[in-house]
């Protein structure tokens, strides 16, 4: 259809003007900053703050070859995110284990998590210990449960991080799957210092290890046995993700720990034990199952690291710990 150009500007402002009046009385951030960010093809600036059309980042690779965010400051816009997810009312699964002296990391780790973690949704943490008598009473928000449920202790650290598959495993089958649309499964001797919000949620969520974002993969701490059914060859692989953090979608993950937990007993029947446990079974996993979103070492840094000059925000990280002093066994 041709108009002419008297026509054009009233139909144009006819057009403008539905969608702002739509978007004032349904969502008027989200609809209108997407159109700016439409017709003017730029960023803009609403209420005193930036909105992003895309990314602004350079310095850093946002999108995989499969074409998965990789999430990074700057990236994304908090407020649109948080607009988008917020309405659909939520329940955010969180997976932690204490066992033996790991415990004494639970108090910070779930008050920092108050502070940071998916603020504003639904969350329920699930904290499985040996030690249930020593887990610390947390004021939690409206919304947030967490329930403690009781599983043996180990005098390996290898079996107790391992093992961890096994039971994310049966406890989505007895509960989780009922109880909540996503699920994050953490290391519990980290703290979150900065926002970690719904830019993070995806079909499966996997996290880029901080000590190998800079490595060529041929220096991946891989499994390199062809033995092992974590096996990946030299001139495979993607990036090392880390196994402090899996997230996405319950039956996703479910599947996940599911295979995971296969391989490893399996291996286990061959006496081979992977090189970093379940966290390298993980790595197999997602090479030829590709995470929907990555999220970047923002996500996943460690303290004694420092920080590098691409990671403008350290959203949650591992601390310092004596291995000796907290590990069954060194
Ligand atoms: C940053 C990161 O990616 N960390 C991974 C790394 O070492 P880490 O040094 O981070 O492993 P870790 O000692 O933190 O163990 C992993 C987790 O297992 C639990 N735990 C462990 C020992 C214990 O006595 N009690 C206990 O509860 C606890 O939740 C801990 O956070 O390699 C491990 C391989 O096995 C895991 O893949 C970790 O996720
Ligand atoms: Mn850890």
């Amino acid at each position: 259809m041709r108009f002419s150009s008297n026509v054009k500007p009233y139909v144009l402002l006819l057009i403008v003007g539905t969608i702002l009046l739509l978007g004032y009385v349904n969502h008027f951030d989200i609809t209108s900053s997407l159109f700016l960010c439409l017709v003017l093809n730029q960023d803009t600036t609403q209420s005193g703050r930036t909105l992003f059309c895309s990314s602004r980042r350079t310095d850093v690779v946002s999108v995989t070859p499969w074409l998965a965010p990789i999430v990074w400051e700057g990236t994304f816009d908090p407020v649109l995110v948080d607009n988008i997810y917020k309405p659909m009312n939520l329940t955010i699964a969180t997976t932690v284990f204490a066992i033996g002296k790991y415990v004494r990391f639970l108090q910070d780790f779930l008050d920092t998590a108050e502070k940071h973690f998916m603020v504003g949704f639904n969350m329920r943490y699930y904290v499985f210990t040996d030690r249930p008598h020593d887990v610390p009473s947390v004021n939690l928000t409206r919304g947030r449960h967490l329930s403690v449920i009781q599983v043996p202790g180990s005098n390996r650290w290898q079996e107790i991080s391992a093992r961890r598959m096994e039971i994310i495993q049966t406890t989505i089958e007895r509960q989780i799957r009922r109880e909540a649309d996503y699920i994050f499964c953490l290391d519990v001797d980290s703290k979150f210092h900065a926002r970690w919000g719904p830019e993070s949620l995806g079909r499966l969520v996997a996290v880029i290890h901080p000590g190998y974002y800079e490595q060529t993969r041929d220096r991946f701490p891989y499994e390199r046995r062809p033995a092992s059914t974590a096996y990946i060859p030299m001139d495979e692989g993607d990036y090392y993700y880390g196994g402090a953090m899996i997230g996405g979608f319950v039956e996703d993950v479910y599947t996940l720990t599911k295979v995971c937990q296969t391989r490893f007993e399996e291996d286990a029947g061959n006496s081979i034990e992977a090189a970093w446990q379940e966290e390298s079974h993980l790595n197999r996993y997602l090479l030829y199952n590709k995470p929907s979103k990555v999220l970047s070492p923002e996500y996943l840094w460690q303290d004694f690291k420092a920080k590098t000059k691409e990671v403008k925000v350290i959203r949650f990280s591992g601390v310092i710990k004596n291995y000796a002093d907290v590990r069954p066994n060194v």
